[in-house]
């Protein structure tokens, strides 16, 4: 699929799918990159996960650069969700093979995934991005076919989908079809305001990934940590926010011991970390969206 390919819409134009395709690997560079964050995987060690670090990572976004111009692309052609899965599906395949069969990136395929889509059909549509536009656009074109896809997974032995059986909680699915609320009420604000007070990105992307941390039902943290994991990771979260966050001195040091404690636990909040790369993404998005 090509963006030459696509056919122009009246009062839009042809949208910059691999410029969409490149903010997306952009905002899971920037997630892979920073640190400290609690469990996950960064260039300064792997955190919870003793089957991969920043290499298998490396090779796993080397895999995906097509994938997020591809959905873009398809988001601008008004494809609907089975086309949407299957780019999904296929680039789960591609991710695994270049990790030798490691989950790096499913949720973030998935999340980022519908996100770009959004962006090639409001872009293709002259439409604006501002607010909550791109969330919302997930939503009413694809929040039935999301919901109809939860009801079908319900029973699948997937770690998400076993975690929302056992503790009735929202998962990745239901986060995308109600159009993402807590990237653009809850996460995005964080971002900005830090990014508006200090005009430092490494201590907006901290802050804005406790903000998540301290309020997503996590199916990672509940399959590995039960409610306990979850609980414990939400409270130490909003005790550093509560704390002042990365606006006080010494929050680096804070941030770092929470990232040993849950080292010591075998917890990592990796869809928080996916709804991090979704939310710079979003960023990016918007501001560029303004400057043209
Ligand atoms: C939809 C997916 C993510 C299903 O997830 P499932 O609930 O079965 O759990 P699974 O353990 O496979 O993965 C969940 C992933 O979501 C992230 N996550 C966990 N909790 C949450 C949450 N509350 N909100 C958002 N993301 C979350 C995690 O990082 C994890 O990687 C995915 O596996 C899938 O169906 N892929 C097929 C491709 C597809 O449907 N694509 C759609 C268009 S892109
Ligand atoms: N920097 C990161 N470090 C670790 N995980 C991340 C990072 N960024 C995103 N994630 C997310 O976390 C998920 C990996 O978590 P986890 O290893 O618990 O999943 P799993 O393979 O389903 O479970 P397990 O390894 O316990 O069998 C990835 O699918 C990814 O979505």
């Amino acid at each position: 699929m090509t963006t030459s390919a696509l056919r122009r819409h009246p009062g839009g134009s042809a949208p910059d799918t691999a410029g969409i395709g490149r903010d997306a690997i952009r905002a899971l560079y920037a997630e892979l990159a920073l640190h400290p964050k609690p469990g996950l995987v960064s260039p300064l060690d792997s955190g919870s996960h003793d089957d991969m670090d920043m290499a298998t990572f490396m090779r796993s976004l080397f895999a995906l650069r097509g994938y997020f111009r591809d959905i873009a692309t398809a988001g601008a052609e008004g494809a609907d969700f089975d086309v949407l899965r299957g780019l999904g599906i296929e680039a789960e395949r591609r991710m695994l093979a270049a990790t030798g069969g490691i989950n790096t990136h499913r949720g973030a395929i998935f999340s980022l995934g519908l996100l770009a889509a959004a962006s090639g059909a409001l872009k293709h549509e002259g439409q604006s991005l501002a607010g909550p536009a791109l969330g919302e656009a997930v939503t009413r074109r694809w929040g039935q076919a999301l919901v109809a896809a939860g009801i079908q997974a319900r029973d699948s032995d997937s770690h998400g989908a076993r975690a929302i059986r056992r503790y009735q909680v929202r998962g990745a699915r239901e986060e995308a079809a109600e159009g993402f609320p807590l990237v653009f009420g809850t996460a995005l604000p964080a971002l900005e305001e830090v990014l508006a007070r200090t005009g430092c990105l490494e201590r907006a992307l901290v802050q804005t990934l406790f903000t998540l941390m301290s309020v997503l039902e996590d199916t990672n943290l509940l399959h590995r940590g039960g409610t306990e994991g979850l609980g414990f990771v939400r409270d130490g979260a909003r005790r550093f926010l509560d704390a002042g966050g990365v606006l006080m001195p010494g929050w680096r040091e804070r941030a770092l011991a929470l990232h040993r404690d849950c080292v010591a636990r075998h917890l990592s909040p990796g869809g928080s970390a996916d709804l991090l790369a979704a939310t710079w993404f979003v960023h990016h998005q918007r501001s560029g969206a303004e400057r043209t």
